[in-house]
């Protein structure tokens, strides 16, 4: 079966008869701090990649005015969502600023999209990875975190020293019950917006204590029964790198979560530990090479590239593409 791409002039096509299932890729953005540079990174990463879907910004009422045009020069689709605060409630995150991350549960609420691949501002995507989206319905696909950093130590499984990583390492001892489900890194999931699930989000968060690792934690105990792992060259935790080395090959890696302490990018000094490593150094020049690479700006995009494909379902499933001319 071939994969056709028809082009047509999307001014003719009226809305009506487009009704084919609209998907993108969504990040999430608070403050007037240096994050939105992780965002314009992110942006042109993905259009490096070729992606053929849009990038949804969900601002808080916090992120100003220039970074939302910043943002929307880069092509990127701007969306203001009302921060999501959780329970009053007195556990200390493993990093204060988590509280604001529970706002990204708003993304739920984007059903004009039937699905979306959510991705942390920290995050750089080197390789295409549109395929996701044709992930069976049903299930919340993520990559298993690792509970090896410090940033875990108020945990039991770091304080006997068991990853899910290595689980043959370390057992997990019987007499602690059975060993935890498997735990999911929430900067990078596959998922599909839904009212009902967006309500039901919600209204669980309201009377769930929280914990550590704040929406992380939530997410994964709320999407426990239909969670799906994927494989880690989606979203490689740096510490991976040091912690299991030899479940990674950098040179599969698609997608990279700068999450490790000191490894953004944008604040890179190399000082922090692990980070004058070498790959760690190749990393963040990888993710550098692209943020200052004008030819990757939404405006300098050739016509063609800036033109935004959307994949229509033709009656035999297979995926065909038309290319719609550029908005401008
Ligand atoms: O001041 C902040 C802190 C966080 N974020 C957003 O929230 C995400 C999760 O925070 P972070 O990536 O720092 O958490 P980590 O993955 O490092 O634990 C970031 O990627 C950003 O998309 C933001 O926009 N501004
Ligand atoms: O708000 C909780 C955050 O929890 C996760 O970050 C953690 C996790 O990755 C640990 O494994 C690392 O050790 C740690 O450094 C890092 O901060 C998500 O990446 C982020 O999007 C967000 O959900
Ligand atoms: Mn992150």
């Amino acid at each position: 079966m071939s994969t056709e791409t028809v082009i047509v002039n999307c001014s003719e096509v009226g809305s009506e008869s487009m009704a084919m299932p609209k998907r993108a890729y969504v990040t999430f953005l608070a403050g007037n701090g240096d994050y939105v540079k992780g965002v314009v990174g992110l942006a042109k990463g993905l259009r490096k990649a070729k992606s053929a879907y849009p990038l949804v910004v969900a601002v808080l009422p916090d992120v100003p005015q220039d970074h939302r045009e910043i943002l929307e020069s880069q092509g990127c689709i701007v969306r203001e969502i009302e921060p999501v605060y959780p329970p009053e409630n007195q556990t200390q995150f493993a990093m204060a600023y988590y509280v604001i991350n529970y706002s990204k549960l708003r993304i739920w609420e984007f059903v004009e999209y039937s699905k979306m691949i959510y991705l942390d501002g920290d995050i750089q995507v080197f390789g295409n990875i549109d395929h996701l989206f044709e992930y069976p319905d049903g299930y919340f696909y993520a990559v298993m975190d690792c509970f090896c950093e410090k940033t875990w130590r108020d945990t039991p499984q770091f304080k006997i020293g068991y990853c899910q990583q290595c689980p043959e390492t370390i057992q997990w001892p019987a007499e602690l019950g059975p060993s935890p489900p498997l735990y999911f890194n929430a900067g990078m999931f596959i998922y599909e917006p839904k009212l009902s699930t967006y309500n039901d989000l919600l209204n669980t968060l309201q009377v769930t204590p929280t914990t550590l690792f704040a929406e992380q934690d939530f997410l994964n105990m709320f999407f426990r029964d239909i969670y799906r792992p994927i494989p880690p060259v989606y979203n490689l935790v740096l510490a991976m790198l040091w912690r299991h080395p030899g479940k990674i090959d950098l040179d599969k890696v698609k997608v990279v979560h700068y999450c490790a302490a000191g490894a953004k990018p944008w604040r890179y000094t190399g000082k922090e530990e692990n980070m004058q490593r070498e790959d760690i150094k190749m990393l963040v020049d990888k993710w550098w090479k692209i943020y200052k690479d004008e030819s990757l700006d939404y405006k300098n995009t050739s016509k063609d590239e800036a033109k935004a494909t959307i994949p229509v379902h033709s009656e035999n499933g297979v995926p065909s593409y038309i290319t719609a001319p550029s908005a401008a």
